[in-house]
């Protein structure tokens, strides 16, 4: 059986809506321009400071508001549920893996407090036995140790990472698993630019790919 590491925004969850309505909050209170959904999703992915410091520069707001931008952000990040998605067959994937004898983690660098609001609020907690965000630990993704933190949390046997971006596949990298690539998320480049050792576009894919890569149901 296998223990199988997922990322949360852009891979499990289609997020950038919620997240776009917490950054165009603080942007209108700044006087600032809104954020597309395109830009939105484009800062996504280091988590939450980098998020703010993307957002704030691309408008042109001063390095001295950063914190207080970013403790707003933050206060108002957990309620930032009522927009957001679980992709396509991300349900009956996760149904499939755990009725496969699979275990399941997630790996994100979304705080740990908004990480636990959503997939509460999606009622997707159920399937995860290990829940790491980007301020579990000192460190984030692309360090490793989350996702090794997350992967001994789950114990032995076949280690897989799957994510939608170029930090996540970093990250597996480092960390020395195979990467299962979701191409449909918030990457920034091509797909064939960022090392994966599989890649999918539809969650009703996910079960083959991880039966073929370890051989298992
Ligand atoms: O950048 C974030 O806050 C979260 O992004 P991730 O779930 O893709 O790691
Ligand atoms: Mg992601």
């Amino acid at each position: 059986m296998a223990r199988i590491v997922f990322d949360l925004d852009g891979t499990l969850i289609d997020s950038a809506p919620d997240i776009r309505e917490v950054a165009n909050g603080l942007l209108a209170e700044a006087g600032a321009a809104p954020l597309t959904l395109g830009e939105t999703r484009q800062f996504i992915g280091n988590g939450a400071a980098t998020l703010v410091e993307r957002m704030r520069q691309a408008r042109g707001l001063p390095e001295s508001e950063q914190d207080r931008m970013l403790a707003t952000f933050v206060e108002r990040y957990d309620a930032a549920v009522t927009l957001t998605l679980p992709y396509p067959g991300v349900e009956d994937a996760l149904d499939a893996l755990v009725g496969a004898g699979h275990s399941l983690g997630i790996c994100t660098n979304k705080p740990i407090r908004p990480c636990r609001a959503v997939l509460k609020h999606l009622r997707l907690n159920g399937y995860f036995d290990t829940i790491w965000g980007g301020d579990s630990l000192a460190t984030r993704k692309p360090d490793p140790a989350p996702l090794n933190a997350a992967f001994d949390a789950l114990g032995g046997g076949h280690r897989v990472y799957v994510g939608d971006s170029e930090v996540d596949a970093e990250t597996a990298q480092r960390a020395g698993v195979p990467f299962l690539f979701f191409t449909e998320g918030y990457r920034k480049t091509e797909v064939a630019s960022i090392p994966h050792s599989f890649a999918f576009d539809d969650f009703a894919k996910l079960p083959r790919l991880v039966q073929q890569a370890f051989g298992e149901a």
